[in-house]
């Protein structure tokens, strides 16, 4: 069984754990049960660095799916073509663990349907800890995902055609970890209450009119926050926006994500690389067999620049 799944930002903004876009730009994943063992293959984005057996991301999510199953095999191997830059806002983590257990469900008889689609979901942001990135990228386009009992739930909308996402990766890394640890425990009703209406103007703004991003797209929940422990991004941020270019931190950062076009010929300056990227509107999806000769190039997959 293979799997490919979407890169996706979550919070764009004002929507901190709950909104989120899966991009088109992908990992793809492909897993079969072996006698014994468990043994992972990686190849492009962490390679040489991620753990090869139980250890690695998928084969903890693919676990838990089989437990959640009833139905632990005796070993699998999985094979990774990573193409999501790791720790840089763009969802790797929540990619690797949907990939896990999308591959668990399809390698159980009967796994989708004694597991269905609302029970992945959940299983997925509990392992993950928070909905905004597991939602799109299991559902794809704009998805505003909540957690009420018994777990999360997301919805799907349709994306303006006039909404171009743009990514301004950097070299370095952040580990969403930290900078979740940067956020206070409560923050001043004012700021509550002003996101809380730019999160609900942004609804409006990305699936009927995108003229309002700016706007739409202003935060003090988060962004102000962690801006000391991401300074070239939070620079990044503010001079797209005084460009008139809606720009947010893409989910904890470091990359910036912008959801209008920058102006011809903008610059972020040495250090960033640049992609425009689609928006993916089918989410996660899972194929019999092996990759093939086209899911097995790295580089390949999405970008557009
Ligand atoms: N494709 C992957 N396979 C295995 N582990 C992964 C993968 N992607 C991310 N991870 C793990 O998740 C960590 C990054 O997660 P996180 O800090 O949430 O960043 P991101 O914003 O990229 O999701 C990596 O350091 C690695 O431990
Ligand atoms: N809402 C989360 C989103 C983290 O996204 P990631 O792509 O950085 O893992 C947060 O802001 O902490």
């Amino acid at each position: 069984m293979r799997v490919r799944v979407p890169a996706t930002s979550a919070n764009l903004g004002p929507g901190f754990d709950a909104l989120g876009l899966a991009l088109g730009l992908y990992d793809d994943v492909a897993g079969e049960v072996v006698p014994d063992g468990v043994r992972v293959t990686v190849t492009g984005q962490g390679a040489g660095e991620l753990p090869d057996d139980e250890r690695h991301l998928v084969a903890r999510a693919m676990r838990a799916t089989f437990e959640a199953l009833g139905a632990q095999p005796p070993g699998f191997a999985v094979e990774c073509v990573n193409r999501i830059p790791q720790a840089r806002g763009l969802g790797s983590s929540s990619a690797a663990i949907v990939a896990g257990v999308q591959l668990a469900r399809a390698l159980v008889a009967d796994g989708a349907t004694r597991l269905d689609d609302a029970a992945a979901l959940r299983l997925a942001a509990e392992i993950e800890g928070h909905p905004d990135n597991v939602a799109p990228c299991l559902l794809g386009g704009f998805t505003v995902a909540w957690t009420e009992p018994p777990g999360a739930r997301a919805v799907s909308l349709t994306v303006a055609e006039a909404v171009r996402p743009t990514v301004f990766v950097p070299e370095q890394r952040g580990l969403t970890s930290a900078a979740r640890a940067a956020l206070p425990a409560t923050v001043p009703h004012g700021d509550a209450a002003l996101t809380a209406g730019r999160a609900a103007l942004l609804v409006h703004a990305l699936t009927a009119e995108p003229a309002l991003l700016l706007p739409a797209t202003v935060d003090r929940l988060h962004q102000g926050y962690r801006a000391a422990g991401m300074p070239e991004t939070a620079a990044l941020v503010d001079a797209l926006r005084a460009a008139g270019v809606a720009a947010v931190v893409s989910g904890a950062g470091p990359t910036v994500l912008a959801l209008t076009e920058p102006p011809e010929g903008f610059s972020p300056g040495t250090g960033w690389q640049t992609w425009r990227l689609g928006i993916d509107v089918h989410g996660a999806r899972v194929a019999r067999g092996r990759l093939g000769h086209a899911e097995r190039d790295p580089v390949a997959a999405g970008r557009k620049s």
